[in-house]
């Protein structure tokens, strides 16, 4: 373990035409850090995020993730190479497979050097299939949803099956994850649920976060550090406490 940032962003840019959804941001996630990432509808943070991950071509900047340039790396590059993954807003699960086979299916897909390793007969592929449904249940306890884990995917609430696709990025033992409005329409009562998840992928495995959030509660209770954009630039970064007492956060975002 070394001490430089896990994940370290200078300079980034991302012009559509004429508007500047990313402009000059630098960025970075500590080793074992939950960063949050605020800022308006509209401030670029979805784009920020497809410019880090791969999804998108920055117009200009760097990304350095565990020390390494991966500017302009693919989305399946960066996931599969760098380790880093990220959600969307859009959950996604195979419906009609019940939790522990997403997950499999989820640890298949991504499992290195890859899926094939998993496929085929004999004792070797047999023990890679027990090891990732060894690891599919851990994470289904982590996530809250053992006494479920038999119903198929697309019988659970909206909310569950975020907590699935949650531990779905889990799978692969991923260093960085960057979870795109991970509490946007949960229920309250599954929230501290999605929270305790996300605080026992940190603690107990060693996932680093980068967080989009409008819930300010969820922001603050999880993250030590927090980021705020507006218009595409850094507008004010520091503390939870600090960011809800800054003055131009509060004008720009927190409604005064
Ligand atoms: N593919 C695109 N083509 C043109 N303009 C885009 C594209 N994607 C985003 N934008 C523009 O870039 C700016 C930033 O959008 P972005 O979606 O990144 O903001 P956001 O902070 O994620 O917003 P929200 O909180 O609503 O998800 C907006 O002005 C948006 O209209």
């Amino acid at each position: 373990m070394n001490g430089l940032p896990i994940l370290d962003i200078s300079g980034l840019c991302k012009s559509y035409g004429a508007v500047r959804a990313v402009d000059w941001v630098d960025l970075h996630v500590d080793r074992g850090e939950i960063c949050g990432l605020i800022g308006p509808n509209g401030s670029g943070k979805s784009t920020f995020f497809d410019c880090v991950t791969g999804l998108a071509r920055p117009s200009a900047g760097a990304v350095k993730l565990d020390g390494q340039d991966i500017t302009g790396w693919s989305l399946n590059d960066i996931a599969r190479e760098g380790r880093m993954l990220r959600s969307f807003q859009k959950t996604v699960v195979f419906s009609a497979l019940d939790i522990e086979e997403n997950l499999v299916i989820a640890g298949q897909m991504f499992t290195f050097p890859g899926i094939w390793s998993t496929f085929g007969i004999g004792a070797a592929a047999r023990n890679r299939v027990a090891a990732l449904r060894e690891r599919a249940r851990e994470l289904i306890r982590i996530a809250g949803l053992w006494d479920v884990r038999f119903q198929p995917a697309g019988k659970l609430s909206g909310g569950q099956q975020k907590l699935i696709q949650f531990a779905s990025m889990l799978m692969p033992e991923p260093k960085l994850i960057l979870l795109d409005e991970p509490m946007a329409g949960i229920n309250p009562k599954l929230i501290e649920r999605v929270v305790e998840s996300i605080r026992l992928a940190n603690t107990s495995f060693g996932v680093s976060f980068l967080i989009i959030e409008h819930n300010i509660d969820v922001v603050t209770s999880l993250c030590k550090r927090v980021v705020v954009l507006d218009q595409g630039r850094k507008l004010a970064e520091g503390t939870p406490d600090e960011i809800v007492r800054n003055q131009a956060v509060r004008e720009a975002y927190l409604g005064g």
